[in-house]
């Protein structure tokens, strides 16, 4: 089983307008709403992909109780830990250019952190372990290094798409697969990424700090896969893009739930490139149809 975690689920709200003034009333062509949040993206991915799926993480209020509903409408399987605060909504703007609102997310008591840690009991070497996202502030950075470290004492394989100190945290337990985009490796490194090379060259120390493989995702650009076994480019095919958001979540699906059934990184990698282009070209996050189309305009090159 896959298991998503996802600390601060949101409903994503995604507003269509033909223009965007700040300062002015601006009218919506069409408003959508989505349950959201990195974690629960990926398992929704995974489930079109019909890759056995679990998301867990908190969820509460009627924000929560929308996410949950939206899920078990789409047949996913949901393990949430209830909290009282409620979840977030995230704003999506789609005008000439998409900007995103995220709200920092809910009040999280200990006893409620502490009910997610439990939740993790039931967890083998037989499961993969999914961890994706931001943490609501109210959530200490010792939570966050418990909750690390409980999900490496379960024995699963370890997925992150995380950040800042979580990553650094999650690094050291030799995860099967981290996906910062190029943006969040310099920062994470603090450097300036100018080409291709410099981002290999950079992408290359996430394994020396313990990565088992890291894929810098590159938007329109593709992304890269380092390994111990050499550095591939994949490429991204043209297309219309329609939204951004869960590109990178559906890259993670893809990988990870290849890589669960075959164990073949190149195949992992393939279906991750093609469920992420199909999702920028999709309003939700891409199906099934679109992304087996795309596999077949995705050319994957040794680089190093
Ligand atoms: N404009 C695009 N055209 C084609 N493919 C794209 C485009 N944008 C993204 N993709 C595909 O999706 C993958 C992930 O996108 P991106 O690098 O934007 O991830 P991300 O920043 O984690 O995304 P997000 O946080 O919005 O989900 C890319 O590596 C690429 O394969
Ligand atoms: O605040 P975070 O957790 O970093 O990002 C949350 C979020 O922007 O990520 C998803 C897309 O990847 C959206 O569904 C959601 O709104």
């Amino acid at each position: 089983m896959i298991y998503t975690i996802t600390l601060n689920p949101s409903i994503d709200y995604v507003v269509h307008t033909p223009s965007l003034e700040l300062g002015a009333l601006n009218k919506a062509n069409t408003c959508m709403t989505f349950a959201g949040g990195k974690g629960i993206n990926v398992s929704r991915m995974l489930h079109e992909l019909s890759y056995d799926t679990t998301a867990l993480g908190f969820t509460g209020g009627f924000t929560g109780d929308f996410i949950t509903g939206e899920l078990k409408t789409a047949g996913l399987a949901t393990d949430f830990t209830p909290i009282q605060d409620d979840s977030r909504i995230n704003i999506k703007l789609k005008s000439e250019t998409e900007t995103e609102i995220n709200a920092p997310g809910p009040t999280i008591t200990a006893q409620e952190a502490d009910a997610l840690l439990h939740q993790l009991d039931g967890i083998s070497d037989q499961d993969t372990l999914i961890l994706s996202g931001s943490t609501p502030p109210s959530l200490s950075h010792s939570f966050r290094q418990q909750l690390i470290q409980r999900m490496a004492q379960t024995g699963a394989q370890l997925v992150f798409d995380t950040t800042g100190e979580a990553l650094k945290t999650a690094l050291s337990f030799k995860p099967l697969i981290v996906k910062p985009n190029q943006h969040e490796l310099a920062e994470f490194f603090g450097v300036t990424l100018h080409n291709r090379q410099d981002i290999s060259r950079c992408g290359q120390k996430l394994l020396d700090l313990g990565a088992r493989h890291a894929l810098v995702s590159l938007g329109g650009d593709g992304a890269l896969l380092l390994t111990d076994n050499g550095v591939y480019h994949g490429s991204a095919p043209t297309g219309q893009v329609k939204n951004s958001v869960g590109s990178g979540d559906s890259m993670i699906a893809g990988f990870t739930g290849k890589w669960a059934e075959t164990g073949d990184v190149t195949d992992a990698f393939l279906l991750s490139l093609a469920a992420g282009s199909a999702t920028a070209f999709s309003d939700d996050l891409a199906e099934r149809g679109a992304i087996e189309d795309l596999t077949k305009n995705i050319t994957i090159q040794r680089i190093d």
